[in-house]
């Protein structure tokens, strides 16, 4: 039997082996949560001109001493083009416009008393030079990068591409997946009523709303039966057709796991099976004839779901163009039991204490085939082996569902 592989070894060997799934144009309305695969840079200064803060009037300053003016003209947004010759006039402006020629400071409308076309200050408003102005070039310079390749494309992003013109945009392109159940004693969903012996399966459903989660929506599921000839037939056309295959269940050693066999058979090259680590020790990992990713993960549901955020999906992260960011860190609630060889991996349910800590309180299933008590969770901490228990305190990665 292969030497247990450490978790960090584990995820250094898949990180050195992922091919990149190439970039696509799509317009923008299609762009939102895609990976953004170019730098972008400002196409003009923004804001473009000298632009009005407030409703209101613009004047020219001078001294700061006139407190009436006569209103000369209407500069609205979308308008351009009114001048200010005389420091005893103002321009009723409204907020976005140009400033108006000839004005250095806005006076809301607020501070205004206004009768017929004559505007006085209130008694103990003061104007300042260039007050309630955004500057021309204050948020950016014509050139400046703005954007860089490995944005997710989120609000932000979208307002940035939109207002620089971008009516389409180069993302990465998201992989094809294949969810494979495997396994004699699985039931479809609606299945009723179940025989002695089969449960339904779950952890394909698991597996794509984890996958779906993270942005990676076109994910098919599909089954074999616990045989080595119908598990390399199905496998070779999941190879055809998509660029990660993901598997649960099979990949230990009992009699019918097929799994590692079938795809030995296949040409997928094993980059590495087993890893030091409770649960999901048996996790395969391989890549195919024509670079395409495959998971092989334990098919104890808290195990499939632990080597999907620990492995799977920071992966495809990757291969994406997404910097790779690890756990989140986050501090032990309570001690939690470790093991003198394996990386452990406990299920938490995490709060904020008054300093803003995220605290981690463990939550561990009985087994590895337990999993109704993970919807009360967030996510996997990871303990590394210990001759001793983790004490409260204890800060260590999280990785949520
Ligand atoms: N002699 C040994 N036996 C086992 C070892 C070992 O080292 N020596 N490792 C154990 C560990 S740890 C795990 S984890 C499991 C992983 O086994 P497989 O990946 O081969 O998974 P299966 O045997 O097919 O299934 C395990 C368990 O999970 C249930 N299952 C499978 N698929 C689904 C699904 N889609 N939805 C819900 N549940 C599923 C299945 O019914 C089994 O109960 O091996 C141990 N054995
Ligand atoms: O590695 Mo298995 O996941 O403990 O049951």
């Amino acid at each position: 039997m292969s030497e247990l592989i450490p978790v960090h070894e584990a995820e250094q060997r898949i990180r050195s082996s992922l091919p990149s799934f190439g970039t696509e144009q799509v317009p923008i309305d299609r762009a939102a949560g895609r990976v953004l695969r170019q730098a972008v840079r400002a196409e003009c200064d923004q804001p473009p001109f000298d632009r009005v803060m407030m409703d209101g009037i613009a004047i020219a300053l001078g001294d700061g001493s006139r407190r009436t003016f006569t209103v000369r003209g209407r500069q609205l947004a979308g308008m351009h083009g009114q001048s200010l010759d005389d420091p005893s006039g103002c321009i009723e402006v409204t907020t976005g416009a140009v400033l108006p020629a000839g004005c250095d400071c806005v006076v809301p409308v607020e501070q205004c008393r206004r009768d017929s076309d004559r505007v006085e200050l209130v008694a103990d408003w003061q104007p300042q030079l260039r007050q309630f102005i955004h500057p021309r070039g204050s948020d950016c310079r014509q050139g400046d990068e703005l954007l860089a390749p490995g944005m997710r494309l989120r609000a932000p992003e979208l307002a940035v591409l939109a207002a620089n013109g971008l009516d389409r945009v180069e993302v990465a392109r998201m992989p094809a997946v294949a969810i494979v159940a495997t396994g004699d004693e699985l039931a479809e969903v609606d299945q009723r009523p179940l025989a002695e012996g089969q449960i339904r399966r779950s952890n394909d459903r698991a597996l794509a709303a984890a996958l779906h989660g993270r942005g990676f929506d076109d994910v098919l599921l599909t089954r074999v039966p616990d045989d080595l000839a119908a598990t390399t037939q199905t496998l070779a056309g999941l190879l055809a057709s998509r660029q990660v295959l993901v598997l649960s269940g099979g990949v230990s050693v009992g009699q019918r796991d097929f799994v590692p066999a079938a795809l030995r058979e296949l040409g997928v090259t094993q980059v590495l099976h087993r890893i030091a680590q409770r649960p999901g020790k048996p996790m395969w990992f391989g890549i195919g004839p024509q670079r395409q990713i495959v998971f092989a993960l334990p098919g104890n549901p808290v195990s499939a779901l632990v080597c999907a955020v620990r492995y799977l999906l920071p992966a495809l992260e990757q291969a994406v163009g997404l910097p790779g960011v690890g756990g989140e860190p986050v501090v032990l609630a309570a001690p939690a039991n470790t093991s003198p060889t394996l990386t452990c991996f406990i299920p938490v349910r995490v709060h904020h204490d008054g300093a803003g800590r995220t605290l981690a309180v463990p939550v561990p299933a009985p087994t590895s085939g337990d999993f109704s008590g993970l919807p009360h969770t967030d996510g996997v901490i990871e303990l590394p082996p210990s001759g001793t228990p983790a004490a409260a305190g204890t800060v260590a990665p999280l990785y949520r569902w």
